[in-house]
């Protein structure tokens, strides 16, 4: 099977795009692993498929497959490359849209300078809905807000854990530099206390505007940058009081604001999404 293909990245988060507004587009777990593989594919962190409005409140859907071939609920930096898709490829002239997603609605915006604003939703604190499974676990309390104890091999990780549509557990380091994410990232994503896995965030606080972050994200492993991991960051700092107002978060790939006015408000992200090249892949049959 031939596939149209564009790639994409942001904030070198890297993305294969796909467009099935016109035919529907199934492809299984290791076609899409195949797509996302850096040796004998295309080469992504995920893969992302454009697909026509499911409802007339929304003007796309949009799923979102991790390179492991599993489907996600939210991607923010991919959020950002949607729009600048959509519009570039002419699928609309809109520059702000909606978009439905797994876990809900989302409201990415072209801005005039090329940089997308995406309106990710409120952050989600119940750990049930994380899912987290906290029984039995003593947290602690660390400057207004609860950490939890993640046993590892040998160490403990303390996190702080929430859900940004996907889930995340993310914790304060010294230096990102020198911080465990390569060894203790994927013991957190693979933890028992996550029934559906994590995103792992390592966050550096370099003053209350400013943070180095570094992701080890589910079903991908590290990445450049994670959108939704740069915004669970942030929320975390700024419930613990870390941070203030917007915060600049500094990641291997480039740099992303976000900004969060607190519980029950949207968190907003805005940072950058960039074209690489249009291609088409002859994908075999694979089941
Ligand atoms: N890169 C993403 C997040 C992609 C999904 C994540 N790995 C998960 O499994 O939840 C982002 O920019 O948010």
């Amino acid at each position: 099977m031939q596939v149209a293909f564009t790639k994409m990245h942001g904030a070198g988060n890297d993305f294969v795009v796909l467009d099935a507004t016109r035919a529907p587009l199934a492809l299984s777990a290791a076609q899409l692993r195949l797509l996302a593989d850096r040796h004998f594919g295309v080469g992504a962190d995920q893969i992302l498929l454009v697909e026509a409005a499911p409802s007339p409140e929304v003007d796309f859907g949009y799923r979102i497959f991790n390179a492991d071939g599993g489907e996600v609920e939210q991607c923010g930096n991919g959020a950002r490359c949607f729009v600048a898709y959509v519009h570039g490829k002419g699928l609309t002239a809109k520059r702000r849209i909606r978009v439905q997603t797994l876990s809900g609605l989302i409201e990415p915006e072209l801005q005039p300078d090329g940089r997308v604003t995406v309106d990710m939703g409120a952050p989600v604190f119940d750990l049930p809905r994380v899912p987290f499974e906290a029984h039995g676990l003593r947290p602690r309390q660390v400057d207004g807000w609860e950490q939890w104890p993640l046993d590892l091999v040998g160490a403990t990780a303390w996190v702080s854990v929430l859900s940004m549509g996907n889930p995340h557990a993310v914790q304060r380091v010294d230096d990102v530099d020198t911080a465990p994410v390569l060894s203790h990232g994927p013991l957190i994503e693979h933890h028992p206390r996550f029934p559906r896995r994590v995103n792992a965030g390592f966050m550096q606080i370099v003053d209350a505007q400013h943070i180095r972050l570094r992701v080890w994200e589910r079903g991908a492993g590290e990445t450049l940058a994670c959108g939704t991991g740069a915004c669970a960051a942030v929320v975390a700092g700024l419930r613990h009081g870390w941070l203030q107002g917007a915060v600049d978060v500094q990641t291997h790939g480039g740099e992303l604001t976000i900004s969060w006015a607190g519980a029950g408000q949207p968190v907003r992200m805005t940072g950058p999404a960039a074209f690489v090249f249009d291609g088409t892949i002859d994908l075999p049959d694979l089941p």
